[in-house]
């Protein structure tokens, strides 16, 4: 695939952005000359803005048709049940509060299957887990028409919401993959008047058929006849495409669509990691988060007051709910071409128009709780309720153009979880001892008025922080796509272990910056650095304890930034623990046992496993029957190397082989390293002995706070400054000669 005028605009967006700062260890900086670069002179000028219809002709239309049937009905399943409610409630003979919660549970079980399905998107086709949803969200409204009781209701009601669950992070995933990133705000605008339009006939299909069929029961057609184009609609969802993942994102910012063959999983941790350090999507979670303590509990309120204040009934604050969403169906879609518009020529313009149609919303409140009659009410409702769909319908293809790719489906969740559980817990906490004690109305303006302020200012925040956050993911297609070249050109070259542009802190304090290195297979790469440089850091970016915010980890040429660290070992990513990985209590045979408690599986690979390392060190065989607190402190490090060496590791991190180990005890275990060396194993070895590092290393990386200061062949190292400067600065560096060698 090649890029074209219009997607050439769109790296214009992607990348007309202010590279991370030098301070935050930017690379940005060695990409000055390329030209696609702002300035470049070919960015910014050409082509005109791509049209949906071109944009659905390119990638084909099957997709958003059939996840736009999908979303459209799901909604109409959620009107449903408020438009039926009192037939339901006589059907079963329960209270009224039972149905309001039966419809306030249906909107919360969505966030109980987020995660899951967010996982699930990262991983898997998502035509088939669209489809496998949806057919279970179709068994689920066939069951609500046939449930018995309010308590079957409620199940059917918690299966639905599951299953509806897939919406965010499958469909939304699956779009922004399929569609190029200048239409996207078009394509949600569009399924977002979709929905608008079904939650506006709703009283009308829903209502029209439970009074076609009549009696006491009539309501259960309504649902028998919704699940049918549910069925068809997953049905078709099985057949849609799996577009390339990042596709447009990398057709923008290399020109060319480099596909990753098989990635290795992505852990639940190292994606919620990594997304917490996105700043944007941070800031605008939780401005949606803040937004949710009035938005969760507006509806509901809002009904409360209609028929407490001007006496309503159900179908006057139908009505009155309609003209606020029969306005939003004509305003969304300008909004979406704006918002294109905007992000193509400035993403930041594009957070600030949500921002823009965020705060107003505030400011209409106040006139329409104190409304003299619902005319005016209803009037005054408009404005809140366009400006507030139309963000919420933007900020979806917003956030799935700033997660990285490999993230989307666990973006999506993730904003879910905190939306949910931050403003719908929370608004409902505030508001309830408020109806309470002051009534409505002011239960009403004291949380929304604040929360859709701070809301509003939050996103219009984030607009500060977007490009960085671009850049980010421009660079990091970059760096993938130079890789991809470079492995291309040199197929037999890969490296083992490699990371690239690793940024990385705890909590605030930055500890690496743009840290990069390689190792090769039969190789010593040695770390050395002054104390607290981030040495251990790095090793644990390395096998996956910790994940950085930016940067990549590959592994034999596959990224695995985002996979767990036990998913690591079984991959070959193995560290050494230290003479602390033992366990003193036990036998050396029931350490190395429980080493291989992984493999557990099969046992006569664990025995495999044993015998193997038990030839390496010969003197472990000896002593498999005594307790590892009986071993001396060299034979506990060498118990420890027998136990990373159990996991057949491709790579081993080795953090103070040396420590506290007598000289003859280290020369012992540095024979060792060399034997492993010469199979051909790639090892990573911290070290604050410089000569123990420099008699095994063939490489070594010199880093000093948080940055690589050198890096290249370990004798360069030792002949040159940083070695002279650190040995005779030792002791105040922390880098020190190694005991009982001369100084
Ligand atoms: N869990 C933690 N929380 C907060 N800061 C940490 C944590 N672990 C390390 N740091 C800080 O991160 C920086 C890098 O630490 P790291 O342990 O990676 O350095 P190092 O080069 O291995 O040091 P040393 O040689 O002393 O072990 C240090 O400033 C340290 O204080």
């Amino acid at each position: 695939m090649t890029r074209d005028d219009g997607f050439a605009d769109l790296a214009g967006a992607l990348l007309h952005t202010e590279p991370p700062s030098e301070d935050m260890g930017g690379t940005a900086g060695r990409h000055r000359d390329d030209p696609r670069e702002p300035g470049g002179g070919v960015l910014g000028d050409s082509g005109e803005p791509t049209t949906l219809r071109a944009g659905l002709r390119r990638a084909g239309p099957a997709t958003f048709v059939v996840l736009l049937l999908l979303t459209s009905l799901d909604e109409l399943e959620g009107a449903a049940l408020g438009v039926l409610a009192p037939n339901i409630r006589d059907s079963f003979g329960v209270s009224d509060g039972m149905i309001v919660f039966l419809s306030v549970a249906a909107g919360a079980f969505i966030v109980v299957g987020a995660v899951p399905m967010g996982w699930v998107a990262d991983r898997f086709r998502r035509g088939p887990v669209i489809g496998a949803a949806s057919a279970f969200f179709a068994a689920m409204v066939f069951a609500s028409g046939f449930a018995a009781n309010a308590f079957m209701f409620f199940w059917t009601r918690f299966g639905a919401g599951v299953a509806k669950s897939n919406q965010g992070p499958v469909q939304g995933s699956l779009l922004a993959d399929t569609y190029p990133i200048g239409i996207r705000g078009r394509i949600g605008a569009a399924i977002g008047v979709g929905g608008r339009l079904v939650g506006v006939l709703s009283p009308l299909i829903v209502g029209g058929i439970a009074a076609a069929f009549g009696g006491d029961d009539g309501w259960r057609w309504a649902y028998f006849l919704l699940g049918l184009p549910v069925a068809v609609a997953a049905c078709a969802a099985f057949f849609l495409r799996e577009p390339v993942r990042g596709q447009w994102e990398k057709t923008a910012v290399v020109g060319e669509v480099v596909v990753d063959e098989k990635p290795p999983p992505i852990s639940v941790e190292a994606a919620f990691a990594r997304l917490g350090r996105i700043r944007t999507l941070k800031t605008v979670v939780l401005a949606f988060a803040a937004m949710g303590f009035g938005l969760f509990t507006a509806p509901v309120l809002g009904n409360l007051y209609l028929e407490q204040h001007f006496g309503l009934g159900v179908f006057g604050r139908g009505v009155v709910g309609t003209v606020g969403g029969a306005a939003g169906l004509l305003v969304l879609p300008f909004v979406g071409r704006y918002y294109d518009r905007q992000f193509r020529h400035d993403p930041a313009r594009a957070l600030r128009l949500i921002g823009l149609l965020t705060l107003p919303s505030a400011f209409f409140l106040p006139f329409q709780y104190y409304a003299p009659n619902v005319e005016l009410f209803a009037l005054f409702s408009v404005g809140p309720v366009v400006l507030l769909s139309a963000a919420f319908a933007m900020i979806g293809p917003l956030l799935q153009t700033i997660v990285p790719y490999r993230l989307r489906g666990m973006g999506s969740a993730m904003g879910s979880v905190y939306v949910f559980f931050i403003g719908a817990t929370g608004g409902a906490l505030i508001s309830f001892p408020l109806i309470n004690s002051f009534g409505i109305r002011t239960a009403v303006l004291v949380t929304m008025i604040p929360s859709t302020i701070v809301g509003g200012l939050l996103i219009m925040r984030s607009s500060w922080l977007v490009k960085r956050d671009l850049a980010n993911v421009a660079e990091e297609l970059r760096e993938e796509y130079e890789e991809h070249q470079r492995r291309a050109a040199a197929p037999d070259d890969v490296p083992v272990l490699q990371a690239s542009g690793i940024d990385f802190s705890y909590g605030q304090v930055q500890v690496l910056f743009d840290v990069g290195f390689e190792v090769r297979r039969g190789e010593v790469l040695a770390l050395l650095g002054t104390n607290g440089a981030g040495k251990s850091t790095i090793l644990r970016v390395a096998s996956g304890m910790a994940t950085p915010e930016r940067g990549v980890v590959r592994l034999n040429g596959r990224t695995v930034t985002y996979v767990s660290p036990e998913q690591r070992v079984r991959l070959g990513v193995v560290s050494l623990a230290g003479g602390a990985g033992v366990f003193p209590s036990m036998s050396v045979r029931e350490n190395l046992e429980l080493g291989a408690f992984v493999h557990r599986g099969d046992p006569d690979d664990v025995a495999r496993r044993i015998d193997r390392v038990l030839e390496i060190f010969p003197q472990l065989r000896e002593r498999q029957r005594e307790r590892a607190s009986t071993l001396s402190g060299g034979q506990q490090q060498v118990l420890a190397l027998a136990l990373a060496l159990l996991h057949d590791p491709e790579v081993l991190l080795i953090d103070e082989l040396s420590l506290g180990l007598a000289p003859g005890v280290v020369a012992e275990l540095l024979a060792v390293v060399r034997r492993l060396r010469a199979s051909g194993l790639a090892m990573i070895i911290v070290e604050q002995s410089l000569n123990v590092a420099m008699s095994v290393a063939d490489r070594a990386v010199y880093l000093e706070k948080g940055r690589i200061r050198f890096t290249g062949s370990a004798a360069d190292l030792a002949a040159g400054d940083i070695a002279r400067a650190v040995f005779f600065r030792g002791d105040e560096d922390g880098l020190v000669p190694h005991r009982g060698e001369a100084t």
